[in-house]
């Protein structure tokens, strides 16, 4: 701990003496030329010698001096990190040695200062719509007042009460803005207001979010990754297995296939991040690592899983322990969400994916909270309980649970389940035909699971703590 402390100071004394060095160095030139100034009043000879040995003495220095790279005079000095220091400013008051009671000057200046010049240059005192740049009208607001003054200082005519902002000036602001702070509907812990202290200036100028990410036009998800391979396509999107190019590490993005055109449309796709957001890790969730939008798609970030449960994949195992371990851990999954107020509504073979063993649950494009304060738009019918097809929203956790027992009815039949017809029907009226091979307790697990009535099927959390998991456990069939 103490090392650290001093290698801290020591950096921070070197960096105080490159400082001093360039002090030394501009005040080193300035001394020069102003003591060349004096010394036309002595001889010339007596001159020209001590001009060449101070001069030489003086280069030498800074030569060595110059050969530092991070000596930054406008950093450590100045203040201000990105101040430019102009040619010659300190010529006139060279020998002002007082510099530490100098204020530090305040980058916005500079774009006045550049402003001011080409309008001069050009020739042009009154016309701001002479200038090369394209224009745009802004109404006085908090933005307008210190364009109002810059254009007083360089004598533009009186009658202009509006200001006009090149769409430079635009563009440099949207850089130093950050981008709106969307309210997550599945955390209440926070303020709309709070969330967003720029919401004010923004609204006048911008939608829900940027289409492009990066002010310099690049896009995030090429600049970010390098594309592997599609490894999937959903309904609305397509998953790519992508390598991260600054950590190594493969992860899954996905994409939105449609554009996203509307402040709507665009909410309505972020529910998906804002619940995995919202919801945090575990280990039976598809890990979520981070979402833009770039071309009016959004893209998000995942944990690469090594595949899905797809009935597609022909996926094949009806092993009573298997199964048991699937039911188990996204059990733990949905017991988790739960406890957060958060149904999934579209838990199905699709969205189970396998990861070294361990089952996540994924596709968090239908969650909403189980309190029904947010719109309910249930996943796929053939998952779904008699209820939901009846509209009514009152066990929005059970639905999960009816899901997860057809989910692995399917797994165990090793075909799809239909839309609709007789089988559908039967399941949704708690018939569950005979599954030969497993066990009572695990089908009665299951047929309860199933059971018509949403509140006499076990929670998430019975579910977990049924003993048949232990039982698993004991003989060794579950991890
Ligand atoms: N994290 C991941 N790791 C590996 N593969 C994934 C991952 N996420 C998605 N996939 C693959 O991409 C497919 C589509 O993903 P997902 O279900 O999330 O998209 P979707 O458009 O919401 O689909 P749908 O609405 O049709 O279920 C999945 O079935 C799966 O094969
Ligand atoms: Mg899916």
């Amino acid at each position: 701990m103490k090392r650290k402390t001093l290698r801290r100071s020591t950096t921070r004394e070197k960096k105080r003496m490159k400082g001093s060095l360039a002090i030394v160095k501009q005040l080193g030139q300035v001394s020069l030329v102003s003591l060349l100034q004096q010394s036309s009043s002595e001889s010339k000879a007596q001159s020209a010698e001590s001009q060449s040995l101070s001069s030489s003495s003086l280069s030498l220095d800074f030569d060595a001096i110059a050969d530092d790279k991070d000596c930054i005079l406008s950093q450590d000095f100045f203040c201000t990190p990105d101040y430019i220091t102009p040619d010659g400013q300190y010529i006139s008051n060279s020998l002002d040695c007082n510099k530490e009671n100098i204020p530090c000057p305040k980058s916005p200046e500079k774009l006045k200062t550049v402003k001011s010049t080409r309008q001069r240059q050009d020739g042009i005192s009154t016309n701001c719509f002479s200038c090369h740049e394209q224009v745009v009208e802004l109404a006085k607001d908090t933005f307008g007042t210190d364009e109002i003054k810059t254009e007083k200082t360089i004598g533009i005519e009186p009658q202009r009460n509006r200001s006009y902002v090149s769409h430079s000036v635009i563009a440099l602001r949207s850089r130093v803005m950050p981008p709106p702070c969307i309210k997550n509907p599945y955390l209440n812990d926070a303020s709309e207001t709070d969330l967003d202290p720029f919401g004010y200036q923004r609204s006048k100028c911008a939608g829900i979010l940027p289409t492009i990410i990066g002010g310099d036009g690049l896009s995030r998800y090429r600049t970010d990754f390098h594309e592997i391979e599609q490894i999937g396509n959903g309904n609305f999107s397509r998953v790519f297995k992508v390598l991260k190019r600054i950590d190594g590490c493969f992860y899954a993005v996905k994409q939105s296939t449609r554009l996203l055109h509307q402040d709507t449309e665009r909410r309505k796709a972020l529910m998906e991040v804002q619940a995995l957001a919202a919801l945090g890790s575990h280990e039976n969730i598809v890990g979520y690592y981070s979402s833009w939008f770039e071309n009016e798609k959004l893209f998000i970030q995942m944990e690469l899983c090594d595949h899905s449960l797809s009935i597609s994949r022909a996926y094949k195992s009806s092993l009573d322990g298997e199964m048991l371990e699937i039911m188990h851990q996204i059990a733990k999954a949905l017991q988790f969400i739960h406890a957060r107020g958060v149904a999934h509504l579209d838990v199905k073979p699709d969205n189970i994916y396998v990861k070294n063993g361990v089952y996540k649950l994924g596709d968090f494009g239908c969650a909403t909270l189980t309190d029904r304060s947010l719109p309910i738009e249930e996943g796929d019918a053939r998952y779904m309980p008699q209820e939901i097809l009846n509209d009514k929203y009152d066990h929005l956790d059970k639905v999960d649970i009816f899901s997860l027992g057809a989910a692995i009815y399917e797994l165990i039949r090793g075909s799809a389940l239909p839309d609709s017809g007789p089988v559908s029907m039967n399941l949704r009226e708690g018939k569950l035909p005979l599954l030969p091979g497993h066990s009572v307790q695990f089908q009665n697990l299951l047929k309860a699971m199933m059971e018509p009535d949403p509140v006499r099927r076990p929670s998430a959390k019975e579910l977990v703590e049924n003993p048949i998991f232990d039982r698993a456990q004991k003989t060794g069939k579950t991890q």
